[in-house]
């Protein structure tokens, strides 16, 4: 597993012996061996002075040197190879059981399909499983694969059910009549983008509409074979109007479209960038443009469709899928004679029972994929990582901040919307030698119906339970302030409803990324100093030149010690004795000293949360002090 393995390279060089039992022992030896030939030379050195003065003969010289540096070379050696042994062996065990707490995080399913960790059942065989076994000596492989199947029931059946839920030919026809979202893009899709905006009143667009149009653009960017033919930006009255755009501006539009056909484009759909069209304003714009016509859901649900990996999150955009469709059917039953040439959605009784019945199916799916993330993130809990959640607007640059963070190379970030659909978890190393779980997110996007976000926000229930949330903003953008608001709101109203966590700042670490492309950050920083709360100070950074990647590391280890109640502290333990594998393995130990006022303890800074050191009180102390 990459996440293991980097972790342990980043590791190899703090601690000497650590990545195998053979290197831990031969280091200890030639620790042996180097205090000895230095005993050896600064003893004989000394007897040398001393000779001018005592009667020593040259052999009896190097008996005392042999001597006095042998048994220095014996004490350091031994003390090494304990201490080593147990911290291997300590560590080996923590790594097991971050490397299955990681397997066994619902992106497992997700890992699989992109190969991007290595097979679980490598790990349930052989020398790892014995490690994991030893682990966790509480619970057996076995009660963790009983609790697997209790979740999930008939693993191979409920997989097969899922995937005939998701291919299924019936229901495609409808949803491509209703939505005009396809399964695969097989050609060139050339697009006429149309931004209606408000220009003035009340209802104004928040937000500038040069911003809209170039989100619209992104979001076709996104879509593979996709172009942009023509862009343009309408202001309306209103975006409730039948034809949506005013008489004269609508023939305008159709003479510019017309235009662009007779010079040869071969366009093929309008994509009218609104959160959702009506059935009525849809069906009268295909009359009058004689091309298929899109919206922001419609094309974000194919962005989603072509992005989904895991099968919870095929699940939840085909359960997103059906509010639109039922949207469109209300609108063409409710007698809206809406222009004849637009695509209707025609649904025979038995279409309807079908999507009925998907609908339950979905839920009922998706219910038992959730309890089973339910178990694991309770399982996760007891383990006792810290999960730090990184969240924020679409292409903002999470996946590359978790890369920079974690320096696992799997990690693709793309130039994309919506390019992280699952959640996945990331295991990272604090400065303090904390290991932590950075939670990848889906993007938010202003304007994206609710109905179509509802169906990740069962997604987001880990991040929002995070100990800390990272809420990274793209600085280089220019609607960065409106995106860091839409955020905050939506994460707002996600804690209302389903979490039992208050979102107090202190819990959340604000990141400016894409400082590299910001001409003048002193702007920004000028701007920021005026915060008093230093919690809700904008940390500047870079996830591609990692400029502040360092110093952000440390405030994410300075929030997360403080909100879990981790504390350092100094312990003296035995040498050799049982204390400083329990360390190793409940805590994060940062370094080891002999102690000055007794040569047969160890000095040990650890970080280590109140209830392991009650734990620890309660196994070691009692009969003796530290
Ligand atoms: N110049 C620059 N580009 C960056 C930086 N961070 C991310 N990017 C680029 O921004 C794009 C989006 O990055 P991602 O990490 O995929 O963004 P995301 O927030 O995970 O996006 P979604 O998963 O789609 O919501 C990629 O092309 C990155 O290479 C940065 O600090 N500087
Ligand atoms: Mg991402």
């Amino acid at each position: 597993m990459n996440d293991i393995r980097a972790l342990k390279e980043q590791q190899r060089d703090k601690h000497p012996g650590f990545d195998s039992y053979l290197e831990c022992m031969t280091r200890s030896l030639f620790t042996g061996l180097a205090t000895f030939s230095l005993g050896f030379a600064g003893v004989y050195f000394l007897q040398q002075i001393g000779q001018r003065y005592l009667p020593y003969t040259r052999k009896g010289n190097v008996l005392v040197a042999t001597l006095v540096s042998t048994v220095a070379a014996y004490k350091v050696t031994s003390d090494r190879t304990l201490a080593c042994q147990a911290r291997w062996m300590a560590v080996e065990d923590k790594y097991s059981v971050l490397q299955e707490t990681l397997e066994t995080t619902p992106e497992k399913e997700t890992a699989k399909s992109r190969g991007k960790y290595t097979d679980s059942s490598k790990y349930k065989s052989g020398k790892v499983a014995g490690q994991r076994h030893k682990a966790s000596n509480k619970r057996t492989s076995t009660q963790d694969e009983e609790d697997e199947e209790e979740a999930f029931g008939n693993g191979a059946s409920d997989e097969s059910n899922r995937a005939q839920l998701i291919d299924d030919r019936e229901y495609d026809s409808v949803a491509s009549s209703a939505m005009h979202v396809t399964k695969r893009i097989l050609n060139a899709q050339n697009v006429v983008i149309i931004q209606p905006y408000i220009k003035w009143g009340p209802r104004k667009s928040v937000t500038k509409p040069e911003l809209l149009l170039q989100e619209a653009e992104a979001l076709v960017r996104s879509l593979p074979r996709w172009n942009t033919a023509l862009s343009l930006k309408v202001p309306v009255e209103t975006l409730e109007k039948r034809q949506l755009f005013g008489s004269g501006k609508l023939e305008e539009l159709k003479a510019i479209i017309r235009v662009q056909q007779e010079a040869g484009a071969m366009l093929s759909c309008v994509f009218i960038s609104k959160g959702t069209l009506t059935y009525t304003q849809k069906q009268t714009l295909e009359h009058e443009f004689r091309l298929p016509v899109m919206d922001r859901y419609s094309v974000v649900v194919q962005i989603l469709r072509l992005h989904a990996v895991s099968m919870e999150a095929k699940l939840q955009v085909a359960l997103a899928e059906l509010p639109y469709i039922w949207s469109q059917v209300k609108g063409q039953e409710a007698g809206s004679k809406g222009p004849i040439g637009g695509s209707r959605v025609f649904l025979s009784d038995s279409q309807r029972q079908m999507l009925q019945l998907r609908e339950r199916k979905l839920r009922h799916e998706l219910a038992s994929i959730r309890s089973h993330r339910e178990l694991l993130r309770n399982r996760r809990r007891q383990k006792n990582f810290p999960v730090v959640a990184v969240v924020g607007y679409t292409n903002a640059g999470k996946t590359s901040l978790i890369k920079a963070l974690t320096q696992e190379q799997s990690l693709q970030p793309r130039d994309q919307l919506f390019a992280t659909l699952d959640v996945t978890a990331h295991a990272g190393l604090l400065p303090c030698k904390l290991q932590v779980l950075y939670m990848d997110t889906v993007g938010f996007m202003s304007d994206i119906p609710t109905g179509l976000i509802e169906c990740f926000v069962a997604t987001l229930e880990d991040a929002m339970l995070a100990d800390v949330i990272v809420h990274v903003q793209d600085m280089a953008h220019e609607a960065h302030g409106e995106q860091r608001a839409h955020v905050e709101r939506t994460l707002g109203s996600l804690m209302r409803t389903g979490s039992d966590r208050t979102l107090t700042p202190d819990r959340i670490i604000n990141v400016g990324n894409k400082i590299d492309l910001v001409p003048d950050p002193n702007v920004i920083l000028q701007k920021d100093a005026s915060v008093e709360d230093d919690d809700a100070r904008l940390h500047l950074i870079s996830s591609q030149t990692l400029h502040g990647v360092h110093e952000l590391l440390l405030e994410v280890e300075r929030r997360v010690l403080r909100v879990t109640g981790r504390q350092r502290l100094t312990i003296r333990v035995p040498m050799g004795g049982p204390e400083l594998a329990w360390l190793y393995k409940n805590a994060a130990v940062t370094e080891t000293a002999a102690d000055p006022a007794n040569a047969e303890r160890l000095l040990v800074n650890a970080v280590i949360s109140e209830g392991k050191l009650q734990q620890f009180r309660h196994l070691f102390i009692g009969s003796r002090k530290t």
